[in-house]
């Protein structure tokens, strides 16, 4: 079920570094925000502190709110392991468990949760999961074969699969598309639009173009100078951002003056 995220005042540190400052934005459910902005401006760090697995690394801390359907997921006794359940992460590089088969790597989450599961629930699940990744009728006949085996887009979408298998309400996506090739890519892209008729969807890109294509929403982080926090300038309709932004920043990094 998609949820509203509201971030209040967020600073974020990887120990007496600030990476991130005064961050204030809402994120919509059944929406797609794309995060967008130079490198080192703090993106990757703000979409990780939003299921807190920021604060994993050593060292790492928030100071602020960021709050899940009204419930502050930094708040006295919230266990950090459910909201990362709840709000479920796509990295990178696509990262199936190698020695998994494609199914179990699908229901590798469900599996830590829910023990409990008949056999027939679990490959209906996994069924349902792969068709909401548009990888089932590329995989129905190997499904007990090496998630490693298959190619990069698709290994991205068995993560894709994976992810959505614990029904979570958010899904964060931290450059997905950026080590696939233009088709995979393209097909990954289809996915999150496909995706955000269910869930909440965060995606960090550096590709201007695909942030216009599947985004609803974007939001541009800058650095006001080297060395500084990195600060959200402006967030918006995608189209006005792109078209019609009130900040100059914003009007440089998307007319490719900077960044
Ligand atoms: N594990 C870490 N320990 C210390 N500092 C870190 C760590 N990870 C990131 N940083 C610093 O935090 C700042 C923000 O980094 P972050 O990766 O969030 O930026 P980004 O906008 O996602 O960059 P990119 O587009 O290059 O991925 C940078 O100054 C970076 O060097």
């Amino acid at each position: 079920m998609a949820k509203r995220i509201e971030i209040n005042d967020l600073d974020i540190y990887y120990g007496k570094f600030q990476a991130v400052r005064g961050v204030s934005m809402t994120i919509e459910p059944r929406a797609v925000t794309a995060f967008i902005g130079s490198s080192g401006c703090g993106k990757s760090t703000v979409l990780r502190s939003l299921n807190r697995m920021h604060e994993v690394i050593p060292g790492a801390y928030v100071d602020g709110e960021v709050l899940l359907d009204g419930v502050n997921l930094y708040g006295p006794n919230v266990d950090p392991v459910r909201v990362r359940r709840q709000i479920g992460m796509v990295f990178q590089r696509p990262n199936p468990f190698p020695t998994m088969s494609i199914k179990e790597n699908v229901l590798a989450g469900v599996r830590l949760n829910n023990a409990r599961m008949s056999k027939s629930d679990m490959d209906d699940l996994a069924e349902k999961s792969l068709r909401g990744a548009n990888l089932w009728e590329e995989v129905k006949d190997r499904l007990d074969r090496p998630g490693s085996g298959l190619s990069g887009g698709q290994q991205q979408r068995l993560c894709i699969a994976r992810a959505i298998a614990v029904s979570p309400d958010v899904i964060l996506m931290d450059e997905p598309c950026s080590a696939l090739d233009p088709i995979s890519t393209l097909a990954i892209e289809d996915l999150i639009k496909q995706l955000k008729e269910e869930y909440t969807v965060v995606i960090v890109t550096h590709n201007m173009q695909q942030a216009a294509r599947v985004s609803d929403t974007t939001a541009f982080f800058n650095l006001k100078a080297q060395g500084q926090p990195g600060e959200l300038i402006e967030v918006g309709p995608t189209e006005k951002i792109f078209h019609n932004p009130d900040q100059k920043a914003t009007e440089d990094y998307i007319t490719g003056r900077f960044g």
